[in-house]
């Protein structure tokens, strides 16, 4: 399996221009004025900034990539639509459009993803800080462990740079960018019924984000760059991959969803019924049909592994982890008297099993008081706030801008299709 990847997002950037007493190339801010000489532009079509967010279990790349079939006319007619808008543009800008494009790879198969920049061109693309040193090579913003892992690689590999971003910070700024500029980001998942929320932007925070990636993170958001990692569990996504892998022997992630959609808990799961002869335990909350212990029956039965369906199992595990984590979560939105609970991180994959055993969690120990809610782009996070970073390089208001711009077309819920 080569990359995965997700749909495109429509979004517009500005034009590339030429830094002339510095020679170097930058890509301007949103309706820089366009240099004196047009020409020019076409020495920058090339740049297209993309970032990294090399996680324990998935590589996850956002590039931007430049719409080659956008003429001059069609630029300029959207620039007339933009005018009214945009109070300092004026004829003398230029908007080119482009894409912004998801990838994921598996981590442990990251010659994949160096195959696919390659094949992409984008370790030729990637973007020269001004204050960079003139012979520099492409420097890539990048966040999670594997940045620091695999900074040697990609040097050798690629000839290109990372420039390191802390991991939390580009939670952090993903979600909060996501959650603000993203109509139809988020979403509550209960008993099938999947329903979008209207996030006002000047009332987010403060908030719980939860990351579910191979472990877990809990994270305290109060604004924009203000947050405190509050908690966290090493029993996350990687727990449920990993064990899921070994007891079921699914050879992919996938596999083991989709096996885990058709399997049945009860019969490895301990219910309160089985312990109490088929009754609830009103006195405190507990219906007969409550997971009393998870795997709970495989002590009681004399059966081996074998002798359970791996879908079953499959089942038990996923209800195992998104239960505990749902639990943990919501007992941090207590700490802080928080109702908002945002979940992220690709082991939701927008799942319904694992979405739905989560929001029963918070909704059960909550009393229905807090509400756990999920993003359309729940694995893309963290390289979102690493591309956001390059904001902090001159190259301007480059993703928020834009995407809040369109964001009436809403991205597309990231569906990742396999190229190859
Ligand atoms: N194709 C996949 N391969 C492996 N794990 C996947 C895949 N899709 C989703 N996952 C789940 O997502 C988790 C990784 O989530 P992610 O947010 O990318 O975290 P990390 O940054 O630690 O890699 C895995 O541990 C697994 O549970
Ligand atoms: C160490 C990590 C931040 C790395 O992030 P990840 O690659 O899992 O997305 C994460 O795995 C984590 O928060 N683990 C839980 C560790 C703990 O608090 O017990």
């Amino acid at each position: 399996m080569a990359a995965l990847e997700a749909a495109p997002v429509q979004l517009g950037t500005t034009e590339a221009q030429l830094d002339n007493d510095q020679g170097e190339a930058r890509i301007g801010s949103n309706f820089d004025e366009r240099g004196p000489d047009s020409s020019a532009i076409s020495s920058f079509d090339h740049i297209s900034p993309w970032a990294l967010d090399i996680g324990g279990s998935l590589i996850k790349l956002v590039y931007f990539s430049r719409e080659d079939n956008c003429s001059e006319n069609d630029a300029m007619k959207r620039i007339a639509k933009k005018e009214g808008e945009v109070s300092n543009c004026s004829k003398n800008y230029r908007v080119l459009d482009g894409k912004l494009y998801f990838a994921k790879f598996e981590t442990s198969k990251i010659n994949e993803c160096l195959d696919f920049i390659q094949s992409k061109q984008l370790h030729r693309s990637g973007c020269r800080f001004q204050e960079a040193p003139v012979n520099n090579n492409t420097i890539v913003k990048a966040t999670g462990g594997g940045a620091y892992k695999f900074a040697d690689l990609f040097k050798e590999k690629l000839g290109v740079s990372l420039d390191k971003e802390d991991e939390m910070d580009c939670l952090v700024a993903g979600a909060n960018f996501l959650l603000k500029a993203v109509p139809h980001e988020a979403f509550t998942y209960m008993d099938g019924q999947k329903e979008f929320v209207q996030i006002n932007p000047n009332d987010l925070f403060p908030y719980l984000l939860v990351n579910i990636g191979s472990g877990v993170s809990m994270i305290k958001v109060d604004g924009d760059g203000k947050y405190e990692r509050v908690s966290g569990t090493c029993v996350g996504g990687g727990t449920f991959w990993g064990l899921g892998r070994l007891l079921t022997n699914c050879k992919s992630f996938d596999e083991l969803l989709e096996l885990s959609h058709r399997g049945n808990n009860r019969v490895i799961d301990m219910l309160v019924g089985d312990i109490f002869g088929g009754m609830d335990y009103a006195k405190i909350g507990l219906s007969a049909t409550a997971i009393a212990s998870s795997f709970g029956k495989a002590i009681s039965e004399n059966k081996e592994l074998e002798d359970y369906r791996p879908e079953d199992v499959g089942r038990s595990l996923l209800r195992l982890i998104s239960n505990n984590i749902g639990q943990i979560a919501y007992l941090n939105a207590l700490l802080f008297g928080f109702k908002r609970i945002f979940f992220g991180g690709f082991f939701i994959r927008g799942h319904e099993d694992a979405m739905d055993t989560i929001s029963v969690a918070v909704q059960f120990w909550s009393k229905g008081e807090a509400k756990a809610m999920f993003l359309s782009h729940e694995g893309f996070l963290g390289a979102l706030g690493a591309f956001k970073s390059f904001e902090k390089h001159g190259l301007g208001n480059l993703m928020a801008h834009h995407l809040v711009e369109h964001s009436s077309m809403a991205l597309p819920h990231v569906e990742l299709n396999t190229l190859c």
